[in-house]
């Protein structure tokens, strides 16, 4: 699964590599492996259970998380929606999450469409992750009052922004979470990333947490699709929830065998390059003192724009004059990124660091991971618009 076995295919290099491309490990592109064991895979129709490849792919992530049934979703969003959905009977209801969770901040309110919930975003105290202490100050009560919309379900997320959810905070979380009959869901887009960098099993997590949605498009490098795992019963559910929002996709043997080739593979090895690589960025940040909004735990660096007071644009134009491709103050490695993008994106960051002490940027509303417009770049990676009409 290293970064030289990209697929070969006869199209433009920028139309297949991710090399230089930091926006997020969601950029990685299918490897020529992939591509010719999706030539032999299975073509039932997964929509009746008859799809082989695709219940292998099923039946492998469940079982490493020591979980008795999973489900292929084409998305993490639909995977997460399907499964806090299966959690939830009877409304008014709500859902604890971190602020910053993606079920809360990317996932178009789907809670709130999709399973009529109620969110309570929560700052963590400690600004990187949720404690018991945070639930526990911050959750509705189920106690009769009319008022109110009882919290059935805390989804959390790990890794989130790249940072590690502690092992014993999360078994703090959950012994509290039986004792006051509370569901417990992991957004697991990363959780690979974690497996690799604490080495704690995945089936660790599993015995923690009710489901999990588990990425496969993420830093596992598959073209599409997530696994939500759970117990027999809860996938039963979920399936009927996917079915009912168009996720029963029929011959999905070609994207299962795609997906189970870095899944049977050495995955851990190229995690932990993507974490070394984010890890050094980390270092070189801290030489120079340009500040993190979190820290580096694993493939992700977030840059502190505000502290740093660094116009995103401006650093993303930067990316372009030395080949990366960035989308904002976060900055993604994964396992098809090149040495030299980590040496080009140093050079991009620094110089876009030293503008900003000229030029100062007060970064107004929310800070977002990402700016659509700031992307608005063509497959040679050159800036469609000049953004904001930028002279540097
Ligand atoms: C933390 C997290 N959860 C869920 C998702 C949703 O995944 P998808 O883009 O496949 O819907 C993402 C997106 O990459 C994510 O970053
Ligand atoms: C945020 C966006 O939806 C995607 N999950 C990403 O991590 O790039």
């Amino acid at each position: 699964m290293t970064a030289e076995k990209t697929a070969t295919m006869d199209l433009p290099p920028e139309y297949i590599s991710a090399a230089n491309d930091l926006r997020s490990d969601t950029f990685t592109t299918p490897t020529e492996a992939m591509i010719k064991a999706a030539l032999n895979a299975s073509v039932g129709d997964a929509v009746y259970g008859e799809d082989v490849d695709t219940a292998r792919l099923e039946q492998t992530v469940a079982r490493l998380a020591g979980k008795e049934a999973g489900l292929f979703c084409v998305s993490g969003t639909m995977s997460n929606q399907i499964a806090l959905r299966t959690h939830l009977y009877q409304p008014p209801y709500s859902i604890l999450c971190d602020y910053r969770a993606h079920v809360y901040t990317h996932e178009a309110a789907g809670l709130a469409i999709l399973s009529q919930a109620m969110v309570v975003p929560v700052i963590p105290s400690n600004g990187n992750y949720l404690t018991l202490e945070d639930i526990k100050s911050h959750y509705v009560p189920d106690d009769g009052d009319i008022h109110g919309a009882p919290t059935k379900v805390l989804s959390l997320e790990n890794t989130l922004h790249g940072i590690v959810y502690p092992l014993e905070e999360l078994v703090r979380i959950k012994a509290w979470c039986m004792e006051n009959g509370m569901k417990l869901h992991c957004d697991g887009a990363r959780i690979w990333n974690a497996v690799a960098e604490t080495k704690v099993p995945l089936k660790q997590f599993g015995e923690l947490f009710d489901s999990i949605s588990i990425c496969l498009s993420k830093s596992m490098g598959a073209p599409i699709g997530s696994i939500l795992v759970g117990n027999a019963k809860f996938i039963r559910k979920a399936n009927h929830f996917r079915k009912q929002q168009g996720g029963g996709i029929r011959q999905s043997g070609m994207i299962s065998r795609m997906a189970l080739v870095n899944v049977d593979g050495d995955w851990k090895t190229d995690l932990l390059r993507s974490h070394a690589l984010a890890h050094d960025l980390a270092a070189f940040c801290k030489v120079k003192g340009i500040p993190l909004e979190s820290p580096a735990d694993t493939n992700f660096v977030f840059i502190d724009l505000r502290a740093a007071k660094m116009n995103p644009d401006v650093l993303v134009k930067k990316g372009l004059k030395y080949n990366v491709k960035l989308m904002g103050g976060r900055i993604s490695f994964h396992y098809q990124v090149s040495d030299e993008s980590l040496a080009n994106v140093k050079q991009a960051l620094l110089e876009a660091f030293e503008y900003a002490k000229e030029h100062p940027f007060d970064q107004n509303g929310p800070t977002q991971i990402y700016r659509s417009e700031s992307t608005e770049i063509d497959v040679h990676g050159n800036a469609i618009q000049d953004i904001k009409g930028y002279k540097y």
